[in-house]
């Protein structure tokens, strides 16, 4: 049936059955390793100008939670940093473990956070998502790596009211801008997406200084169910891609 066609009922290992893809040479996500990074002197800093205004709704699709915004116009775009002009914030979601010590899709000199988040971004030259998709310029993913401590950060309320698959709610007046850690240093690299059809279409730019998130905070996400409302419950954790192969890529860095 649609779910066994598109491959997400079994593991990674099998998705290049129905999307070749995924057994590209520019996968995403990989480890970090800094011995390897290269420091580019011309990467410039990257600028978010969001409006709070754009976000829309905060929905369970099963595999993750997801914030959705109006990207009909350049109303919330990320500039500079790798890319050339504005990329449109399209939704972030993200990627958690079972428990803190694993998570992240990245992974950074062995080092795995307990949920790594994604800004999506894409290029309005080619007109729509789906046509930026095709594109090796196409897309852009700035990647927040979040840290379980004592201190307490509201990564996303609302939460709540959308446990299991398919609930969606209203999510308004919601700047992402407040997610971003204090450094705009930043790792970046030519991927694709960690999810099927895996196309490498994505600009990753990753930030290496975390964020912090409560227990009780990430206990939320691991609240979150992958089944739908009258179904076995099944717990929506673990949705993070392990590690692909570099094949000879260079990860550069903003930073020394
Ligand atoms: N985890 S990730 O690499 O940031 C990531 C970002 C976006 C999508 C996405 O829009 N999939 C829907 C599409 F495009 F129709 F396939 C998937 C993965
Ligand atoms: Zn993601």
């Amino acid at each position: 049936d649609r779910i066994a066609r598109n491959g997400l009922i079994w593991g990674p290992d099998h998705w290049h059955e129905n999307y070749p893809m995924a057994k590209g040479d520019k996968q995403s996500p990989i480890e970090i390793n800094s011995k390897d990074v290269q420091h580019d002197s011309s990467l410039g800093p990257w600028h978010a100008s969001y409006d709070p205004g754009a976000a829309k709704t905060i929905l369970n699709n099963g595999r993750t939670c997801r914030v959705v915004f109006d990207d009909t116009f350049d109303r919330s775009v990320l500039r500079g940093g790798p890319l050339t002009g504005a990329y449109r914030l399209r939704q972030l979601h993200l990627h958690w473990g079972s428990s803190d010590d694993h998570g992240s899709e990245h992974v950074i000199d062995g080092v795995k956070y307990a949920a790594e988040l994604h800004m999506v971004h894409w290029n309005p030259k080619h007109g729509n998502f789906a046509g930026a998709l095709k594109q090796p310029d196409g897309v852009a993913v700035v990647g927040i790596f979040l840290k379980v401590s004592g201190k307490y950060s509201r990564i996303l309320q609302g939460i709540d009211n959308i446990k299991t698959k398919g609930k969606e709610a209203p999510f308004q007046h919601f700047d992402p801008s407040i997610l971003f850690p204090k450094s705009r240093d930043y790792w970046t690299y030519h991927g694709s997406f960690t999810t099927p059809p895996c196309e490498e279409c994505i600009t990753w730019i990753l930030l290496r200084e975390p964020i912090e998130v409560s227990p009780d905070q990430m206990a939320k996400l691991r609240s979150l169910s992958k089944n739908g409302e009258n179904e076995p419950v099944n717990p929506l954790v673990d949705n993070w891609r392990p590690l692909q192969p570099v094949k000879g890529r260079v990860v550069r860095s903003s930073f020394k």
